[in-house]
């Protein structure tokens, strides 16, 4: 049986991909072979050495302990792009709530609960409404900062809204670029689109680069009034200068899905409880993906969307036995591959396919062979220098 562990709530329509004949799926379970967690902060004593991968079912890895996974060979997956479309409708929500009266339109609703007379409280609404007056998203200026999975989507629907959008994303990849809408104006530095920009939104992971990003500096940059929206992480906004900017009047609104303090109770200041990516749809489509992208590991090595790992496959030979593939990580130094082939060859096991690919400190190698190796082969290969793990599938 394998196992995997899951924290927070994750949805049935993801965990039901893991054959109940063959997994054993629960928070209760030891010894687990896998993690499925969304924001749950795991610490590195959660993680036990039976422990080969683990899921994030979301896009944001920040509450996982990825460099002590990499050094141990845990694989650290996530499911991009799988929320971005709730998130995208939040930030809507988002714009709309602070551009139009709707919040202080209600708590003034709410105030005459208790009378009898309709008519008298209809004309009282049609006075006092001048009160809640706003303006219109079209023929604003969006500036987004991070143009990946939901930057791009917030991009095409502010496009739709009749918005013109500035975009900054120094490590945009070559998939984003292309998702991206052709109308989206490129800038080159974040202070040049904070100065243009009457809506400003952050779409992008919290990084030592990316932490307080949004400070002092950035805020005196900043068109005066511009509302700022962040449903990206707390830690990239330095909230000592977002409340001096709110304080000054150079912030109009801030917009947040990660809730402060200091932040509560204030006029200028809309918090939700980090519900970006709470719709039934977006948590299904994140439980399904990490599920998937699980078994693919579990059973065949593949690796699709992680964050440490190379992304690699290998399909499997037609009519191949289980207990015939070999799944290594090493550390990314030379000469590895010729070490793990030349204990194959002395233990006179044939190679049939194999595929080897490495990312930044750390490499990793299926390897098809022509029969099942012998524990004595296996241990030889788990003895060679730098080789962090050796699983047989
Ligand atoms: N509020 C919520 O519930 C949710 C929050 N998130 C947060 O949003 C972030 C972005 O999510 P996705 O768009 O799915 O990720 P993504 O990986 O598709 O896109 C992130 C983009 O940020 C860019 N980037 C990196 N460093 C940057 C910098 N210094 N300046 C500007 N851009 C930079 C990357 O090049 C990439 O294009 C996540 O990392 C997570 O922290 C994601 C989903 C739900
Ligand atoms: O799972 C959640 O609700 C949080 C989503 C999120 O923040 C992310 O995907 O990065």
């Amino acid at each position: 049986m394998t196992k995997i562990r899951t924290y927070n709530q994750i949805s049935s329509k993801g965990l039901d991909r893991f054959d109940r004949a063959q997994y054993q799926v629960g928070a209760d379970q030891q010894d687990a072979d896998a993690i499925v967690l969304r924001s749950h902060k795991l610490a590195p004593d959660e993680i036990e050495s039976s422990v080969r991968a683990i899921a994030r079912a979301g896009a944001g890895t920040n509450n996982v302990p990825v460099t002590h996974c990499t050094e141990r060979g845990v694989v650290v997956f996530n499911t991009p792009g799988a929320n971005a479309n709730a998130v995208k409708e939040l930030v809507l929500t988002g714009m709309l709530l602070s551009t139009r009266g709707v919040i202080p339109g209600m708590a003034h609703i709410a105030k005459q609960a208790g009378g009898s007379d309709n008519a008298a409280l209809s004309k009282q609404m049609e006075a006092d409404k001048k009160q809640f007056a706003g303006n219109e998203l079209a023929g604003k200026t969006l500036g987004i900062i991070g143009l990946g999975a939901i930057g791009s989507m917030v991009a095409g629907m502010a496009i739709d809204l009749g918005m013109t959008v500035l975009g900054y994303d120094p490590a945009l990849s070559v998939d984003a670029a292309w998702r991206l809408p052709n109308q989206v104006q490129k800038i080159e530095n974040v202070t040049a689109l904070l100065a243009n920009s009457d809506f400003v939104t952050l779409h992008l992971p919290v990084l030592d680069s990316t932490r307080n990003l949004i400070n002092d500096e950035m805020v005196s940059a900043m068109k005066p009034g511009l509302c700022l929206l962040n449903f990206a992480r707390d830690e990239i906004v330095d909230h000592d200068a977002v409340i001096k900017g709110l304080d000054n009047g150079q912030i109009g609104r801030y917009v947040s899905d990660f809730p402060r303090y200091e932040l509560i109770g204030r006029d200028d200041v809309i918090l939700t409880p980090h519900i970006g990516a709470s719709t039934a749809e977006a948590e299904e489509n994140c439980a399904v993906m990490a599920a998937e992208q699980l078994k693919d590991f579990l059973v065949n090595g593949n690796i699709r969307n992680s964050v440490n790992f190379p992304a690699l496959s290998l399909d499997r030979v037609p009519g191949a036995e289980t207990d015939t593939r070999l799944a290594i990580s090493n550390k990314n130094v030379p000469g590895m591959l010729g070490k793990i082939l030349s204990v194959l060859a002395e233990q006179d096991i044939n190679v049939i396919d194999m595929i080897n690919k490495s990312r930044d400190e750390i490499a990793y190698t299926l390897i098809d062979l022509d029969k099942a190796p012998s524990s004595a082969a296996a241990d030889a290969i788990r003895g060679i220098e730098d080789v962090i793990n050796v699983t047989v599938l």
